[in-house]
Order: structure tokens, then C-alpha cells, then sequence
């Protein structure tokens, strides 16, 4: 029986221990606080945004939302960064992805504070994590090892394969499954848009985990028997909904289902584990900048 991995059980379930740690850090005098920039963004941007700042009001995070117009110069966004950067009631920074064309994306990560850095994205907070010494551990990839640890799986000796290279996803989690730590110790290949036979790295695969953006393309056919399957993909495709839209996986959930024996869905998989990621770093950064120990 392929176990279906229920991402917002599990999520619920970290939340528990976020919420323990906000507790601790509440009764020393300490509030978390969350800001959240958006400039523009895709067509998922506002509502991933509106759905962070939801989920820190549940939890007890000071959540705040900033919006620049996305026609304004980088200097707007920059301004912005900076005062959040001095202010001591924002413990964490979040500049939503992606950008505008005209806002060079690597001067504004470079930007945040890198105590105040939650998505891990500055330069200094890569380098800890390639090096093996993670300060704040991107919250789509730590969301995908807790995933994997909640359903028992342990990548330590698999031949793991990535598929895409990006920033946000694809680097950060090959560089969490290689490392010499819980989590991790597995032999990594990343796969992208000008890998040569696919289906030949994903068929030698014990975990794959797919974060390309494009709908369905990793199929059964694609996979061996009892492969650990992981679904990063959230994408809006055409229909005939009330939205106009319905999401899609990069999995073919049902023929990949067929094959694996664990496997995430999407929707309902690594989404909601991305935002309480976010939540558990929030913390972790207002616990280092405050000197209240939290267990997490
Ligand atoms: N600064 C960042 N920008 C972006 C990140 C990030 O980690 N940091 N990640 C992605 C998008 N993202 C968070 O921002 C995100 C994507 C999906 C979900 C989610 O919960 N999806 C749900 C479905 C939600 C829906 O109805 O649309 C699910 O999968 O079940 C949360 C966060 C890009 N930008």
C-alpha cells in the first residue's frame, strides 16, 4: 500500500512545537515578529502572501504585510528592507519571489539583515548551509525533511534525484540531502531542463523530488517500484471552476501512485509545510536575537 503523505497533518503537527517555543519566548517578554514584502509577484504571489500572514496570527506571530508597487524603482524596495532591518520588533524578513524584472534580485537578498534572513536566501545564510552549518534552512526544503522524517523515511544511502536547480527549491534541498546530518546522507543528482534522458536518472531513483513548475510531467512510467515520490509543483492550470483555474502537482498523482510506495500530493503535500517552515524560522531568528533558548 503506497502511504499518502498528509502535508497539512504534519504541518499541524510542527505548528504544536512552534506554537510551544512562542510560549517560552512570550513569557520572557518576547513577540516573534514576522515582515512579509511583496512587490508584484506571479499569480500565486498575493494569496501565498495573505496565507502567511494568516498563519501568524494563528500562531501568535506579529505578522505584518508590506506592499510596494511593482512599478516603483528597486530603491523603493531597498528603503523598505533597510527600515525593517532596524526595527527590533521584526525578527524575521521575507521578501516575497519572485520579483519584477527591473529589481535585481540577488542586491535585495543580499539586502536583509542576515539574523532577520527566514527564507535563508542571503549569500551568508547559502554559504552556512553548503558548508553544513545551516542557520536558517529554506522553508520549502526543511518543510520536505520533515515530511519525510514524519513518514519514517530516512535518505541516508538512497540515490536521491532533484529535479530542478532553482534558488528557493532545487539547490537548497540537493544540498540538504548530500549533507552529513539527520536528513540527509544520501547520494544526489540534480536534474534540469538540459539533462539528457530523464526517465533514465528517475527509474535508478529511491527518492525523487520534483520542483520544475510544469504540470504532471513526472509520470509512473518514470519511476521504479516503492520510489519515495515528493511533489514541490504548484501549478495553476485552466479549467472550468469557479477560479478559472484548478492546482496541479509536477507528479502525476495517479500513475506515479501506482509505483511509489510514499508519496506527497499537490495540493495538500509540501504547500503547507512551506509556510510552517517559515513560522518555525521566524521563531528560531527571534529566539537568536533575543538570547531566549527555544527548543524546536
Ligand atoms: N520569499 C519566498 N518566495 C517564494 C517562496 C518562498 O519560500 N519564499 N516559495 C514559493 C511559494 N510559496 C511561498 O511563498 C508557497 C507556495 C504554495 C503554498 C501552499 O500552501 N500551497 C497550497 C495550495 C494553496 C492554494 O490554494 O493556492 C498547497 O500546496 O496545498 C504555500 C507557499 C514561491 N515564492
Amino acid at each position: 500500500m503506497t502511504h499518502v503523505i498528509d502535508g497539512n497533518a504534519v504541518a499541524e503537527s510542527v505548528r504544536d512545537d512552534v506554537r510551544a517555543a512562542i510560549d517560552d519566548l512570550e513569557a520572557e517578554g518576547v513577540t516573534p515578529g514576522l515582515a512579509t514584502v511583496l512587490m508584484g509577484g506571479d499569480d500565486g504571489s498575493a494569496t501565498y502572501v495573505s496565507m502567511k500572514q494568516r498563519a501568524c496570527e494563528e500562531v501568535g506571530i506579529d505578522g505584518t504585510t508590506v506592499e510596494i508597487d511593482p512599478d516603483e524603482p528597486a530603491e523603493a524596495l531597498y528603503e523598505v528592507i533597510d527600515d525593517l532591518n532596524d526595527d527590533p520588533a521584526v525578527h524575521g524578513i521575507l521578501v516575497q519571489m519572485p520579483l519584477p524584472d527591473h529589481v535585481p534580485k540577488r542586491e535585495v537578498l543580499s539586502r536583509v539583515d542576515p539574523l532577520k534572513d527566514v527564507d535563508g536566501f542571503h549569500p551568508e545564510n547559502v554559504g552556512r548551509l553548503v558548508s553544513g552549518n545551516p542557520r536558517f534552512k529554506p522553508c520549502t526544503p526543511h518543510g520536505i525533511q520533515k515530511m519525510l522524517a514524519a513518514a519514517d523515511v530516512d535518505p541516508e544511502g538512497m540515490d536521491a534525484v532533484v529535479l530542478g536547480r532553482s534558488e528557493i527549491v532545487g539547490k537548497p534541498m540537493a544540498n540538504l540531502l548530500m549533507q552529513k546530518a539527520d536528513g540527509g546522507n544520501a547520494t544526489v543528482t540534480v536534474c534540469h531542463s538540459r539533462t539528457r534522458d530523464l526517465a533514465e536518472k528517475t527509474r535508478n531513483a529511491d527518492l525523487v523530488v520534483a520542483a520544475v513548475g510544469r504540470p504532471e510531467m513526472l509520470t509512473g512510467d518514470m519511476l521504479s517500484e516503492g520510489t519515495v515520490v515528493i511533489d514541490v509543483g504548484t501549478n495553476r492550470v485552466d479549467a472550468d471552476t469557479e477560479k478559472g483555474y484548478e492546482l496541479t502537482g509536477d507528479v502525476d498523482f495517479e500513475s506515479a501512485k501506482q509505483k511509489a510506495s510514499v508519496i506527497s500530493p499537490s495540493p495538500g503535500g509540501v504547500g503547507p509545510m512551506t509556510i510552517t517552515m517559515l513560522l518555525y524560522n521566524t521563531v528560531t531568528a527571534a529566539s537568536l536575537q533575543s538570547g531566549v533558548d527555544v527548543e524546536l
